[in-house]
């Protein structure tokens, strides 16, 4: 999974980025917009005239992987496994399947409708970076209505999923983080570094879905401690990122730590501080429940756990580069489900 997003930025990618920005200028004369019935389901999408003729299966699986693409799944189904955990956590218990199931297509569907209207609103900014320029909106490869359509649809299904069957709070909160990702953190974005921390707050409310889908109150302490450790736990995650697409995100224009702060020593600290506060946020989620030995044991694991992106961090801290960087991003991405499995289990024992 990382090694997709730490692939160094190829020819192909600034190809597809230049395609991109033409598709957009309107220069894509060799483009068409065409449509076809699938299942029942009209499908659009943008293509090359070379390609115009019926749909062929190919053409369906090209479709369904574009709208997948759209979603941003690798972040959906790390916010997926954040889900189970606080699901658990507050079930203080087993959950029945089907229960399980529902919630994570609930969560799942407004996160992806999340991550579908950050690229449609993006879709312009997006060209102008080869990592960003191989979406399916600025590579042209699906309509904005078709885009817009099938966003509007899973984010709708999604609310209705949480709402009917797990109560108001959590499909509130699904919505809320929606609203916050969208109109607040992705306008944020070429304006203001601070960006990150309502991205981190967008990023961190999930929590708070399955928390209070399984019986949890938005007033308990823990809630918000598992709310804690997720928002700290995106200041490493993203700082790595932004040292490692910095130069993408100036040239794009938009506001990042690395861009405004380029030695990367205010990114290094960031993340320094962002990984103590899982390991404080953590260390209090394992004093929640009754038991000494259990607590204790369970803090010396969250701290064992969340040691290797802190020892990460500090390296990146004292040698800024793209190798420190890239091994802190590849720590983050292991380490919290590593921190989110500790504190589950810790509420069984
Ligand atoms: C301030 C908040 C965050 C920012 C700015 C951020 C930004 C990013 C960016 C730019 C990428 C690269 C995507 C790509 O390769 O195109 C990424 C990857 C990823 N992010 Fe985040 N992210 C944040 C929070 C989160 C959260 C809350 C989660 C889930 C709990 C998450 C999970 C992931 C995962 C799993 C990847 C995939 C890494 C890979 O492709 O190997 N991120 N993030
Ligand atoms: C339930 C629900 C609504 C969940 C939504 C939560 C969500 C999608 C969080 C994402 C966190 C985040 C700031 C990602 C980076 O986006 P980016 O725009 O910086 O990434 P990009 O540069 O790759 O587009």
């Amino acid at each position: 999974m990382a090694t997709d997003l730490l692939t160094a930025e190829s020819d192909s990618r600034t190809a597809v980025a230049a395609r991109g920005e033409d598709a957009l200028a309107g220069r894509a004369d060799r483009t068409q917009v065409s449509s076809s019935s699938v299942d029942g389901q009209m499908a659009m999408e943008i293509q090359p005239l070379s390609r115009m003729h019926h749909l062929a299966s190919t053409d369906v699986n090209a479709v369904l992987k574009d709208l997948i693409q759209l979603t941003k799944p690798r972040i959906v189904v790390m916010i997926l496994v954040t889900t189970v955990a606080t699901a658990m956590i507050a079930a203080g218990g087993t959950i029945a399947l089907p229960t399980m199931f529902l919630l994570l297509l609930g969560t799942g569907l407004v996160a992806g409708s999340a991550g579908g209207a950050n690229q449609i609103w993006e879709r312009v900014i997006d060209a102008r970076m080869p990592r960003t320029a191989v979406r399916p909106l600025p590579s042209a490869r699906l309509s904005l209505a078709f885009a817009t359509a099938f966003t509007a649809s899973i984010g709708t299904m999604g609310v209705m999923i949480l709402g009917m069957r797990f109560g108001l709070v959590p499909a509130l909160v699904g919505l809320a983080t929606w609203g916050l990702y969208v109109f607040a953190y992705t306008p944020m974005k070429t304006r203001t570094s601070w960006n990150t921390t309502v991205g981190a707050i967008a990023g961190a409310l999930p929590m708070l879905i399955g928390y209070t889908a399984l019986g949890g109150s938005l007033l308990d302490v823990t809630g918000w401690l598992l709310f804690a450790v997720l928002g700290a736990w995106q200041y490493p995650h993203f700082m790595a990122i932004a040292w490692l697409y910095r130069r993408q995100y100036d040239e794009a224009g938009f506001r990042m730590t690395t861009t405004v702060e380029p030695t990367g020593i205010s990114a290094g600290w960031q993340s320094i501080i962002g990984s103590i506060v899982v390991i404080v946020s953590g260390v209090a989620l394992c004093w929640m429940n009754p038991g000494v030995w259990p607590a204790a044991i369970g803090s010396v694991a969250v701290a064992a756990a969340t040691l290797p992106m802190l020892k990460a961090s500090i390296r990146f801290l004292r040698q800024r580069d793209d190798v420190t960087a890239r091994r802190l991003l590849r720590s983050s991405l292991l380490v919290l489900p590593a921190v989110l499995a500790v504190v589950t289990v810790r509420v069984f024992l």
